[in-house]
């Protein structure tokens, strides 16, 4: 049965024993499975996993609950020790220290082995000036620990082919990669702000503006991130830009094709307009392998992705960056319209704890052990509200982490 995430592009550590930058001679691996070196060397016991928790705002707390749960019994099952330590982000870290990301947190994230995020947002702080939303706390958080590349798995399960508002046929077997750029472009880009118009006929209008901007040595290394993954699954990557109409865009098609050319030479690399990109991905999805792209686009595409899948509760990440720990989280947002309902979904939490395991902690083992859970929770039947269809058994957040709970 093909696992959620399972074609693991990078390893760094043993239990407790991060091995900076390690995760970059690993990019180039030809292959990864569970009887590598490096996964029977995390076998053997040794120090507790640090791991720092942010349950955000929203949603996040019901589903983080649910994740923990599911750490914290794999554990027992794979004699692993981690040490957790909760910490506030988004508007919770708001309302108790009057900023979206207090240092305490960024702090102890980057003393963690890796760093678990539920969601932040939400409507109570839609009006404040976004340098002070939860969401500049968690832009901050993603380039504080410096993870610049955001792997977003977007896999059709066998047992959730009918879920998609996409036919069946279309959506079955999809299994693409998309590698969004997470720390510059337009959410990052100065200047930024309010000002007034000077357009001719439109002079005292207020504006507002933000800049799309790359340096070349952003593009490269994301692209080195890209084809490394996509060594590990098709070799075929496509480059998502808008370069007929932004230099950016221009600048990152050279570059692209570039480190492809001259450090990638095994890798089949096409570019393609993100416009037309958002239509193939529902025309024919299963054209794509690896989509390498910049921020926003990644951002929009890959929850475009997600409903091929079945639901946006169904895609988890992983964000890295040369060094340092990873941040692994759901796609999806704090999702406030259905917060305190004990009805998300926790699959795409759980899986981001999966994918922590894989790629950051090396618990090979420990990963597939929860993704075949997931699995058969949904072979069992069992479906939030977001997937449920005709003749399943509908559960909630809890219930359903309970259902993986018991097949673990
Ligand atoms: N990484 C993060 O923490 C992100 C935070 N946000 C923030 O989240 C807030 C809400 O944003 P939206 O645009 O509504 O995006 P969203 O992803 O939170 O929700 C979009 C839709 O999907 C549903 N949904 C999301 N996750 C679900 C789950 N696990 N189970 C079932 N249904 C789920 C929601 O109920 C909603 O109808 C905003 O404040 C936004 O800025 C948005 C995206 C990512
Ligand atoms: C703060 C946003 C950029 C979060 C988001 O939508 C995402 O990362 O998917
Ligand atoms: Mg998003």
């Amino acid at each position: 049965m093909m696992s959620v995430c399972s074609r693991s592009p990078l390893k760094s550590c043993a239990q407790g024993q991060r091995h900076r930058g390690a995760r970059n001679s690993l990019w180039s691996r030809s292959s990864s499975s569970s009887s590598s070196s490096s996964s029977r060397r995390s076998l053997t016991a040794c120090a507790a996993m640090k791991v720092t928790l942010l349950p955000g705002d929203g949603i996040g707390p019901e589903i983080m609950d649910v994740a923990v749960d599911v750490l914290n019994t794999i554990a027992t099952k794979h004699d692993l020790t981690f040490d957790f330590t909760t910490k506030l982000v988004g508007g919770a870290a708001i309302d108790e220290h009057g900023c979206p990301l207090p240092d305490d947190t960024l702090d102890s994230c980057k003393a963690s082995d890796s760093v678990l995020l539920a969601a932040i947002g939400g409507y109570k702080w839609d009006s404040l000036p976004s340098n002070d939303k939860p969401e500049r706390g968690l832009l901050n958080l993603r380039a504080g620990l410096g993870a610049f590349a955001n792997l977003r798995p977007a896999v059709v399960l066998p047992q959730l082919a009918d879920a998609s508002t996409l036919k069946p046929e279309v959506v079955s077997g999809v299994d693409i990669m998309v590698v969004r750029e997470l720390t510059g472009g337009i959410y990052f880009g100065e200047p930024k702000g309010f000002g007034v118009s000077d357009k001719p006929g439109m002079e005292g209008s207020r504006t507002g503006y933000n800049t799309d901007v790359y340096c070349e040595k952003e593009i490269e290394r994301l692209a080195r991130v890209g084809y490394a993954v996509a060594r590990k699954r098709g070799s075929k990557v496509c480059s998502v830009d808008k370069a007929n109409v932004l230099e950016v865009s221009q600048l990152w098609r050279e570059v692209a094709q570039r480190v492809r050319d001259e450090e990638f030479p095994d890798i089949e690399l096409s570019h393609m307009y993100v416009d037309n990109a958002a239509m193939q991905l529902v025309r024919n999805p299963k054209q794509f392998d690896t989509m390498i792209t910049g921020n926003i686009f990644g951002d929009i595409l890959s929850d475009e992705a997600s409903m091929i899948c079945g639901s946006i509760g169904m895609l988890p990440s992983a964000s890295i960056g040369e060094d340092g720990p990873g941040l692994f989280e759901p796609i999806h947002g704090s999702a406030p319209d259905i917060a305190g309902q004990d009805i998300s979904n926790p699959l795409a939490m759980i899986l981001s704890a999966a994918m922590m395991l894989r790629y950051d902690l090396n618990q090979e083992a420990a990963a597939d052990q929860i993704e075949k859970a997931v699995e058969k929770t949904l072979d069992d039947g069992y479906r939030t509200v977001d997937l449920m269809s005709e003749g399943m058994k509908q559960v909630g957040c809890r219930e359903m982490g309970d259902m993986v709970l018991e097949r673990l």
